[in-house]
C-alpha cells in the first residue's frame, strides 16, 4: 500500500450537520409546488444520493420524471440563499481539517453529491472554501457517488493515483465509491446513515467521530513508511 497523499471528505453528515437546512429547503420546495411538507426524520432518510434523488423521493416521483424539475429548482434556489441557517460543524470536523493542514504530506479535497451551486454557498458561508485543493459536487461529472468517477476526477486534478486517496464519509455511497476507485475508506458512525448500512458497505476502518481520524491517518502513514523501508 502506498502512503496516503490526500484525504477526501464527504460534506453532508461528515464535515457538517446540514439536516436543518436541507429539511427547510425541501419543505419550501414541496410547499412551493403545491405539496404538503414532510417530517424532518423522513426527509433525512432520503439524503445521500444528491438533490435530484432527494426531491424525487420526497415527492414520490421517479428520479427521471420531468415533474422533479420545478421541485429541484425551488430546492436549489432556496438552499443557495439560506445555506447555513441551521448548519453546524460535525464534532471534530474543524479540528480534523486543522490537523491535516499541519501535515505537509497530506492534501485535503471534498467529494460531495450536493449540487455545485449549493456546495459553493455553504463553503463560502462557512469560510472554508480555500481549504480544499479540489472540490467535486453533483453535476460536475456525469455520475455521482457511489460511482468511482468523482474520486477518479479528484485524483486526476491532484495529479496522483486513486490508491493514494483516503475517502472519509458517513454514507455507504462514500465507501462504495472509494472501493470501486481503489481508494481507502474511513466510515464515520455519527453521520446520517444508519450504522448497519454503513458497516455493511465494509469501510477499511469505522470511527465514532472525526476526533478519531488523526490516529487512523497516523497509523496508515507510519505503517506504510515502515513497510517501504523494510522493502528497500
Ligand atoms: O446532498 C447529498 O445527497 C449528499 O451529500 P454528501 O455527498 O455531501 O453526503
Amino acid at each position: 500500500m502506498l502512503v496516503p497523499a490526500a484525504v477526501v471528505f464527504d460534506l453532508d453528515g461528515t464535515l457538517i450537520d446540514s439536516r436543518g437546512d436541507i429539511v427547510a429547503a425541501v419543505n419550501h420546495a414541496l410547499s412551493a409546488t403545491g405539496r404538503r411538507p414532510l417530517p424532518a426524520q423522513l426527509i433525512v432518510r432520503f439524503i445521500g444520493d444528491g438533490a435530484r434523488a432527494l426531491c424525487a423521493r420526497t415527492a414520490g416521483l421517479p428520479e427521471a420524471s420531468d415533474e422533479v424539475e420545478p421541485l429541484l429548482s425551488e430546492f436549489i434556489a432556496y438552499y443557495r440563499t439560506h445555506p447555513v441557517e441551521f448548519t453546524r460543524w460535525m464534532p471534530g470536523a474543524q479540528e480534523a481539517l486543522e490537523q491535516i493542514a499541519d501535515w505537509d504530506d497530506l492534501t485535503v479535497a471534498l467529494c460531495t453529491n450536493k449540487p455545485r451551486q449549493v456546495t459553493e454557498s455553504v463553503l463560502s458561508a462557512l469560510g472554508v472554501r480555500s481549504r480544499f485543493r479540489a472540490i467535486i459536487a453533483e453535476g460536475d461529472v456525469s455520475e455521482r457517488k457511489p460511482s468511482p468517477m468523482p474520486l477518479q476526477w479528484i485524483a486526476r486534478v491532484l495529479g496522483m493515483e486513486t490508491t493514494r486517496l483516503v475517502m472519509v464519509g458517513d454514507g455507504p455511497q462514500d465507501i462504495e465509491s472509494a472501493r470501486r476507485a481503489g481508494a481507502r475508506s474511513v466510515g464515520l458512525l455519527n453521520g446520517y446513515a444508519p450504522r448497519e448500512r454503513l458497516a455493511e458497505a465494509k469501510p477499511d476502518v469505522l470511527i465514532p467521530t472525526l476526533f478519531e481520524l488523526r490516529d487512523v491517518l497516523r497509523r496508515w502513514r507510519d505503517v506504510t513508511v515502515r513497510l517501504s523501508s523494510v522493502a528497500r
